[in-house]
Parts: structure tokens; sequence; C-alpha cells
């Protein structure tokens, strides 16, 4: 009788001395778990995931459409212009993570904004819709755990998403393009987690034959977003303008160059990187008093994709 009573009396059965974890979760992000999250696309970039290429990238020159490329890709240029977007990023205060993968991995890797996506919480993994890309996902969860950034929740099911078809348009609420490469089952489990979250999320269809929703809107501050005349679906423009954005259109000009000139990040508040060489696109953005770095990606683009692509955000800065 008298162990029993020793034993309730230690900490580890409640006694004395036990220390209640009493911080929610989001309150240990920072410490417990990494600085991360985001729930804008636009306050100050903190923090982000890419991928170095490798010898992966040798294959697009069998056949580079069977591996989703436009053409073969040189991996000695392609190192050189992604290595340039990760120092113009350190250049701008954000730290640049690898996902450093134990073996080659699949072509695609680098394209990391399609494999994530950042909640305030915690990230959602992508499953990716095509079986050149499925599994890429798996090495950013392992880089994501290393870094300590929780992840939120993986997809089931027949659920297809990739990270590049999401966009916060702002802290209350996210817009989802359905297309290609995400459909209605992910957006069901990721407004499952929204809610809990006190998110709204909201649905849009992409047209036939576009590749992600972030080629059809990238939002620059927390009143302004650029958009694609006769692409960018009416309700998200209407969405935007309801919640006090100015829409920016891009010129016309011939579908690849808008495309790769479209794909850019947000570095902050009207400040964003973009790829070199679009000067009718960044005279439209200057004019809108936007400040642009800019970075060659002249190599990178022909795996189909550009900075944008290849950045996986982990943290924006938090604004109250
Ligand atoms: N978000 C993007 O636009 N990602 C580009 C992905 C290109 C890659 N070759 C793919 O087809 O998935």
């Amino acid at each position: 009788m008298s162990d029993r009573k020793g034993l309730f009396n230690t900490s580890a059965y409640g006694g004395p001395g036990w220390s209640g974890r009493e911080r929610t979760h989001r309150e240990e992000i920072g410490d417990l778990w990494a600085p991360s999250g985001i729930d804008t696309e636009w306050a100050p970039l903190k923090s982000v995931l890419m991928h170095r290429p490798g010898a992966e990238l040798d294959i697009s020159h069998n056949d580079p459409d069977a591996v989703q490329m436009l053409a073969p890709v040189d991996l000695g240029l392609a190192r050189a212009q992604h290595d340039a977007i990760a120092e113009a990023y350190r250049a701008n205060g954000v730290e640049v993570h690898y996902v450093d993968p134990p073996a080659t991995p699949s072509p695609n890797q680098m394209f990391c904004a399609d494999l994530f996506v950042m909640t305030p919480e915690g990230a959602i993994l992508a499953r990716p819709a095509s079986t050149v890309r499925a599994g890429e996902e798996r090495l950013v969860a392992r880089r994501l755990a290393d870094i300590g950034v929780p992840i939120l929740r993986t997809l089931r099911g027949d659920a297809l998403f990739e990270g590049a078809d999401l966009m916060w348009l702002d802290p209350e609420s996210v817009m989802i393009g359905l297309g290609q490469r995400t459909n209605a089952e992910a957006a069901m489990q990721i407004d499952d987690l929204m809610a809990d979250m006190e998110i709204e999320t909201i649905p849009v269809d992409m047209p036939f034959g576009c590749m992600h929703f972030m080629g059809l809107l990238r939002i620059i501050d927390k009143d302004l977003a650029v958009c694609w005349w006769r692409r960018t679906p009416h309700a998200t423009v209407r969405t935007l303008e309801e919640r006090g954005y100015k829409v920016i259109w891009l010129p016309e000009g011939p579908d690849l160059e808008l495309n790769r000139a479209m794909n850019i990040v947000t570095l902050g508040p009207r400040k964003i990187l973009m790829c070199a060489g679009y000067d009718a696109v960044q005279k439209v953005y200057e004019d809108a008093g936007v400040e642009c770095v800019t970075v060659d990606c002249s190599e990178l683009v022909k795996a189909a994709g550009a900075m944008g692509c290849l950045t996986g955000v982990i943290q924006r800065e938090a604004v109250a």
C-alpha cells in the first residue's frame, strides 16, 4: 500500500514534478518546431525548400516528353542557374534549405513548389498527379521533418494534389485550382483541415490544358495580383476584386513567354524574383510599382518550369 502511494507521488504518474504541456501546437512553432508557416502569398519571404538538380536531369536527353519536360536540359547550366536563384534568395534575406536526397531522385524533383504547401500550422504534403512524379513528396517529407517543419496532412484515397494549385488569398481563405493535377477529392480533404483552422477553401475550375493555378494567378502584395486575360478563371478575378485586390494583366504575347514571365516568387510586398529577359512583362510589373530582381532561367525552363515552381515556400513573416 505504501509502495503504491509512493508511485502516485512521482512525476511519471502525474504526481509532484509533472510538467503539463499547455501551449497549443501553433504556439510551439518557432522553438519546439522550426519557424515555418504562411498565410499570405506576399509577406516577406523567410525560408524556402529547393532541390539542387543533379544526374537525374540527364534522363531528359533520351526523351524529354517521357519525363514531362520540353527539351533536353544541360545539367551544368541548370545547376548554375539554380545556384544563382538560391544566391538571389540569400541576398534578399531568405534562408534556402535543400531536399538533399540520399540517392538520385526522379527527374522533376527540383520543382519543390508542387510537392507541398504550407499553412500557419504546418505543411500539407502533395500527392502528385502523374506516375512520373509520384513519390517525390516522400523526399520532401523527409527533409521537412529533418528541418522541424510539422506535416499536418498527407492526402489519401484517390486525391491528387500539387502544391502550386493552392494560393492564399488572405489569412482567412485559400483558393484551389482544380484541373489535371488537383482533383475535387483533394480539395475536400484540404477543406477538412482548413476548416479546423477556420480557413475557407474556395475551389475553382481551371481552363482545360493548363498545368497549375500558379500559372494563372500570382499575388504580389495584399492588394495586388497578376492575372492572365482569358486564362484566369472568372470566379478568381471576381473573388480578388471583392477582397480589394487590384488586378494587373499580362500583356499580349506568346503563351510560353507569358507563362515564364508569370512564374515569379514574391519576395515581399511589391518585390518579386522573376526570370530575366521578359522585358515587356517586367515593365508591366514595374509600372505597377513592383521591384523586380531577375535571374537567368533559360536552361531551367526547358524542364517546363521556372523559379515559382522550383521554390517550395516554408515561411513568410507573420502579418498580424
Ligand atoms: N509549378 C509548376 O509550374 N511546376 C512545373 C513542373 C514541371 C514538371 N516538368 C512537371 O511537368 O511536373
